[in-house]
């Protein structure tokens, strides 16, 4: 493709983006797999341009506010390439050429791209909600939490996330597996927290290699791998994974549990379960089964209190995975957040159930809001006396606090929360 190739399909893939209330990842995905003859190079070049104007959606719209401008897809890439150096000139050249480029800037595009050039993306005028990239309601909320860390732990969440792999010990260990990559010509270094992780030096393609496709590694935040250290699941023990999606926590837990023992694999999404089962298979996990939770099922009756481990990786605002989807801060309401909180603390009333006496209860998240994290892990111990908080079980650097609190800014990983409780009787 060419670049104004390249240009036309960010224009139209943004077009989508901006109409659509699915995340942008999913629109894209959508999108490239029915134009199958845009190639990899191109389609990273296009999800490029599309979300460096996602990063910086809200900084664009204002300028474009500023002069009275339309939030057009044209308009907003042609304002990021100003923003990112590229004089009006240049940008309009991109737009004129030829067959399958973009029709060329209208004059009024233009006026707005001359008006801004000598502009840069900040302006001291902007509010503090458009300076962080997130709604106005968010931030009251975010400046309590982090008061005068919060222009730090925000600009941390507008980066892009580097990608991490868990290596999968009931095949290989760290340094095979660093090897095997280097085979591949894939650099990356042991993380600073999860003695199971690694860090991709620069973002490659993991998933057609050998190394992952025979199960040695897996992606899986690094933040991600310490709420599964955080469950202590042991080798023997009957363990619950109670929102387990697509098993990314319950394969780092059958491997924590060296393949002994059961887990069972819970969801109320029978898709989200299904994904599990090829996960499961390439890491060579023998001792999971999948449990579909339907609405009036008498399986969370019989199985009352046989669990030694719960966990809980509730469905969340997803607020700690921002720098992934950054689409997703503007879309975010206060009446998600309401909703969720309430869900939140119906499946942990399900979830009790299951923890034998002695037994422990994890409840996490990859959201950072106080609303859905200790609020709700407090309430519940209020409701349910029987639970008292446990000190976290962690590597060394991260002990010290009772819960599990990982930000961008402090630790690297995407935002997670975690806190353990014991159920005394
Ligand atoms: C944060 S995701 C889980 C991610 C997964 N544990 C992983 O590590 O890949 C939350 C999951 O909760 C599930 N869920 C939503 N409502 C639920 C409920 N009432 N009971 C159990 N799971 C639920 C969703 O289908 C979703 O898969």
């Amino acid at each position: 493709m060419t670049p104004a190739g390249q240009l036309a399909a960010a224009i139209d893939l943004l077009g989508l983006i901006e109409a659509d209330s699915r995340p942008a990842d999913a629109v894209a995905n959508h999108f490239f797999r029915t134009r199958r003859f845009i190639g990899g190079g191109d389609r990273r070049a296009i999800s490029s341009l599309v979300w460096g104007v996602l990063r910086t959606r809200r900084h664009l719209g204002w300028w474009l506010d500023y002069c009275r401008a339309p939030h057009t897809p044209r308009l907003l890439l042609a304002l990021q390439a100003l923003f990112s150096g590229q004089t009006p000139n240049k940008i309009a050249t991109a737009f004129l050429s030829g067959r399958y480029g973009p029709t060329p800037l209208e004059a009024a595009e233009m006026t707005v791209l001359e008006k801004l050039s000598t502009r840069t993306l900040e302006h001291p005028d902007m509010p503090e909600a458009v300076k962080f990239e997130i709604p106005d309601w968010i931030l009251p909320k975010l400046r309590a939490q982090y008061g005068s860390a919060l222009a730090a732990e925000m600009q941390a969440m507008n980066e892009p996330a580097p990608l991490d792999l868990r290596v999968n010990l009931l095949k290989t260990d760290r340094e095979s597996a660093l090897r095997a990559l280097a085979a591949e010509r894939l650099t990356a270094e042991p993380t600073a927290y999860s003695p199971w992780g690694l860090r991709l030096r620069n973002r490659q393609t993991i998933t057609t290699g050998k190394a992952f496709q025979e199960g040695l590694v897996e992606i899986q935040d690094e933040g991600s791998q310490l709420i599964a250290l955080a469950l202590d699941a042991q080798p023997g023990m009957r363990v619950a994974d109670f929102c387990a999606g697509a098993g990314g926590k319950t394969l780092a837990i059958a491997m924590g549990m060296g393949n002994k023992g059961h887990i069972v694999a819970c969801d109320v999404s029978e898709p989200r379960l299904e994904g599990a089962i090829k996960r499961l298979r390439r890491a060579g996990v023998h001792n999971a089964e999948r449990h579909l939770l339907e609405p009036g099922d008498k399986w969370l009756k019989r199985q009352e209190k046989k669990f030694d481990r719960v966990l809980v990786d509730a469905p969340c605002t997803g607020t700690g995975t921002w720098r992934r989807n950054p689409d997703a801060r503007l879309r975010l309401t206060e009446q998600d957040l309401a909703e969720l909180a309430v869900k939140q603390a119906e499946i942990l009333d399900r979830a009790q159930k299951l923890v034998k006496p002695g037994g422990k209860l994890v409840y996490a998240t990859c959201s950072v809001l106080q609303d859905e994290n200790e609020a709700q892990t407090e309430a519940f111990m209020a409701r349910h006396p029987d639970f008292t908080p446990l000190p976290l079980e962690a590597p060394e650097a991260l002990r010290g606090s009772l819960n599990l609190r990982l930000s961008p800014a402090q630790h690297g990983t995407d935002g997670f929360f975690a806190a353990v409780m014991v159920r005394a009787r």
